[in-house]
């Protein structure tokens, strides 16, 4: 596993009259880990299903190490490097935990046994291997979250993308899943962009922030930068995070 870089160049996405994403351009260098925030409604989940291919943007581009990937089908982009887990964690039902992480290996390991080895040396790594024969849904939330990031992991990505990965988490938790990320990015050089409403884990992992409010960048920089960013303290306004 290697890092990707990844650019966004103007991105914007509209439902019906909605603006959902409007002109948003930043950059994540290969092998970064920077963090996507902003209120409820912003428009961050909307900007991670452009670049998984869910939506086509109406403007602008989305490049993985230079070349353009928006609007390819998301089994495309999948194979071009990018993975991603879901806000709700959504786990095949029926299937166990080490099933369920077998099928994301199978995209690139397609000889079942060789799929099974990659995914159980994953679940060990993300401390779930002595649960890898419950049923997936059997798990607690944490350690679905886990399985979410398993899964993501299991296509073998450049470019990982983590949808509020600490929601619902203890601070321990959190702690721990922090501390997981962290060997990860450094051991194998894994882009990571999260979205993230735990300030704790976006401050202990991203090294720039970028900022949306209804649908546009207003900010961009370290999180000591950002958190001191009066922009980015007037929409957390009223909001129950704090910076
Ligand atoms: N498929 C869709 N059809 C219509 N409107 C949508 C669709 N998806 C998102 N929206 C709207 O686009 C806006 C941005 O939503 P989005 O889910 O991207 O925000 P978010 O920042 O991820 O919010 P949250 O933190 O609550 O997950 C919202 O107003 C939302 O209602």
């Amino acid at each position: 596993m290697s890092g990707a870089r990844l650019d966004l160049g103007g991105v914007t996405k509209h439902f019906r009259g909605l603006r959902a994403v409007h002109e948003v351009s930043f950059t994540v260098p290969a092998g970064a880990i920077h963090a996507l925030i902003g209120p409820n409604g912003a428009g961050k989940t909307t900007i991670f299903n452009m670049i998984a291919g869910v939506y086509a943007p109406n403007g602008g581009v989305v490049r993985l190490d230079g070349k353009a990937i928006s609007g390819l089908r998301p089994d495309l982009i999948c194979d071009a490097g990018v993975g991603r887990t879901f806000q709700l964690v959504k786990p095949f039902k029926g299937l166990s935990v080490l099933e369920n992480v077998t099928v994301g290996a199978l995209h690139r390991k397609p000889r079942l046994a060789e799929a099974q080895e990659s995914a159980n040396a994953i679940l060990a790594r993300l401390g779930l291997y002595d649960r890898r024969h419950q049923l997936a849904e059997s798990l607690t939330l944490p350690d679905r979250k886990r399985l979410e990031v398993a899964r993501a992991l299991a296509t073998e990505p450049k470019l990982l993308l983590l949808d509020e990965v600490m929601a619902g988490l203890r601070p321990t938790e959190v702690d721990v899943m922090v501390g997981f990320l962290r060997e990860l990015n450094q051991r194998s050089g894994l882009t990571i962009l999260l979205i993230e409403h735990v300030m704790r884990a976006v401050m202990a992992l991203a090294a720039e922030v970028v900022v949306v409010s209804y649908g546009e960048k207003i900010a961009e920089g370290t999180p000591q930068e950002i958190s001191r960013h009066q922009a980015v303290l007037d929409v957390y306004l009223g909001e129950q995070e704090e910076l």
